[in-house]
């Protein structure tokens, strides 16, 4: 039996043995020893390899390099403090893909004194980040088909608003009249937190909220926010291998806990992806953590970032796709747009998703372990359904519906737009995200109009101004994905892989999937933006 079978035992033997202590064995090994019963110690060889590489990826969770100095103060100096210093070798940089981190690289590139082109392929900039406002012009209201909120633990982004005085406002993840909807029983989230029962009894199991079930596993596993690249070397060495459901299921859950949850916490289906993506979003959206939202749409961040790139002498051409990169030359050489034109760099910086990498040709041929990231990289799908009202029926604002009917989410803005407002009736991700992608977008609104109106009543289809949109990111033509969601295994062994520079270090890549703390995030892209600056020679002022 090889190693994947063994560390999924000992993850399903946990339910029954209770907690786990990690620790690195001399060899360079991992020996798991069962905290509550010496006796039952298991020890597992690792191979050294796999905790070279969870300690690679480790760093880049915790934010430090070998030698345990803070990359992040590095970066947030690059971004948001003092920027770069002029580069003794500055040269051409042609940046691929206009999103946060390509604009993000312009920006810095062209004031350490580069020349720099940013080829963006679509018509318009800001990539996964879109403000919808056209089809709403009735209310003024706005939606966000991509990223809609920032923890304020993200330092770079909040540190790069407060650069370009991008101003942000609360975003209410939590309202106490929100619903819970299983079935035909609907309850709000304050009947739910005080008696869960109604909903529980629907599974057959004992009253307990779904988020507590949830935080006990995620917190079973030992990498809770203050965790260091020891904590994080260990769990990954031993655990990566492990999707969400399994470590559930590790901890003595039923089935019935994982529908339970995956229900209640609109998981049901990313239950079979990686506990570490999990892991990181339970870190990026601690309980604790203020969330905010950019006044008026996120766009103005990217419109900020492209207008300082541009003020620092950066040149921004959409409609441009790239399809080839040669280095072969003296010079790399970039073919881009429909005509086929090229442009000749000194350096290279590959900002677009790794999916749409597939249709780029690269010679000299890139490296195995950048070749199978580029195939392999899991693109988790997600699809958003908005629909605009003239009057608000629902209480408050803010806040979030959960149901295991299809819409799954329904995301209400955290404040008021006029008399009315644009609410995400439906947010979903992987195999529910697809099942919407088939509909064309007026069927997706319609289900989702009579899903609320059973919920909320006929309230809902009376204020509904005829206005909605719906933006599956699967099939985005410029993205084939929602962002890069690990499959059980790929943080440690594809993830180092796609941050490394290829052809001599001309060719560098960046991007929110080239991080694995930030990754799906705008903390990633900016993240991967300034390691990749610093990978071309940028340094700080
Ligand atoms: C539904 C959804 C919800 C999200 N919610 C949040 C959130 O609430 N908070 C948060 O912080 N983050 C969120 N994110 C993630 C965030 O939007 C991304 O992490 C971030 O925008 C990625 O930026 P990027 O520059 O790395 O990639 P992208 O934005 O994808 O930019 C890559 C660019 O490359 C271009 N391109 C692709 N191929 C080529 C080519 N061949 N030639 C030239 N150009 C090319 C693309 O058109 C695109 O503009 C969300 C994302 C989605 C999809």
């Amino acid at each position: 039996m090889g190693d994947d079978t063994r560390t999924r035992r000992d993850v399903l033997r946990m339910g029954a043995v209770g907690a786990m202590g990690v620790a690195l064995g001399a060899a360079g090994g991992v020996l798991v020893t069962d905290r509550e019963d010496p006796v039952r110690t298991v020890a597992a060889e690792v191979p050294a390899h796999r905790v070279d590489r969870a300690r690679m990826v480790a760093r880049d969770i915790v934010g430090v390099d070998e030698d345990g100095g803070s990359l992040l103060a590095r970066y947030q100096e690059l971004l948001g403090g003092a920027g770069p210093r002029r580069q003794a070798d500055a040269g051409e940089v042609v940046v691929v893909g206009a999103g946060v981190a390509g604009l993000a690289s312009a920006w810095v590139l062209a004031r350490a004194g580069h020349r720099v082109r940013v080829l963006e392929g679509a018509d318009r900039i800001g990539g996964r980040i879109r403000t919808l406002r056209e089809p709403f012009a009735r209310t003024g209201g706005h939606g966000e088909a991509g990223a809609m909120r920032i923890p304020t633990s993200h330092t770079l982004v909040t540190g790069v608003l407060d650069k370009l005085g991008v101003a942000t406002r609360p975003f209410l993840m939590h309202h106490s009249e929100r619903r819970i909807t299983v079935g035909d029983v609907s309850v709000t989230r304050s009947e739910y937190d005080r008696d869960p029962a109604p909903i529980t009894t629907l599974f057959g199991i004992g009253a307990q909220r779904g988020r507590a079930i949830l935080d006990d596993a995620l917190t079973q596993a030992g990498v809770g926010p203050g965790a260091g690249v020891r904590e994080w070397t260990d769990y990954l060495a031993r655990y990566d291998e492990v999707s969400l459901r399994e470590w559930l299921l590790g901890q003595g859950n039923s089935e019935a806990h994982l529908d339970y949850v995956g229900s209640t916490e609109g998981l049901t289906a990313r239950m079979a992806l990686s506990m570490t993506h999990n892991l990181m979003t339970a870190y990026n959206l601690a309980p604790n953590t203020d969330i905010v939202e950019i006044v008026g749409g996120t766009e103005h961040l990217t419109t900020a970032l492209a207008a300082a790139a541009r003020a620092a002498g950066a040149e921004i051409m959409t409609g441009a796709e790239v399809t080839a990169i040669d280095g072969r030359g003296h010079r790399m050489r970039v073919t881009y747009g429909p005509d086929e034109v090229t442009v000749d760099a000194d350096r290279v910086l590959v900002t677009a998703p790794f999916t749409l990498l597939r249709h780029m040709s690269f010679a000299p041929a890139l490296s195995y372990g950048k070749r199978r990231a580029i195939a392999e990289l899991h693109y988790d799908a997600a699809t958003k359904t908005f629909l605009e009202f003239s009057e608000r029926w629902w209480p408050g604002h803010g806040g979030i519906d959960v149901t295991d009917a299809p819409p799954r989410l329904t995301v209400y803005p955290s404040h008021p737009e006029g008399a009315g407002g644009v609410v995400i009736a439906s947010y979903t991700w992987s195999d529910d995200a697809r099942a919407w992608d088939a509909l064309p977008p007026a069927e997706r609104a319609a289900e989702c109009l009579a899903h609320l109106t059973e919920v909320h009543g006929p309230r809902v289809r009376e204020t509904w101004t005829g206005g909605f949109a719906s933006h599956s990111w699967a099939s985005d033509r410029w993205a084939d994905g929602e962002a890069a969601v690990y499959l059980p295994g790929q943080a440690v062994e594809i993830g180092p892989d796609t941050r490394t520079t290829e052809m001599d270090g001309r060719l560098a890549f960046a991007g929110d999937s080239t991080s694995t703390r930030g990754r799906a995030w705008i903390e990633g892209a900016l993240e991967s933006a300034a390691r990749a600056c610093r990978e071309l020679g940028v340094r700080t002022a």
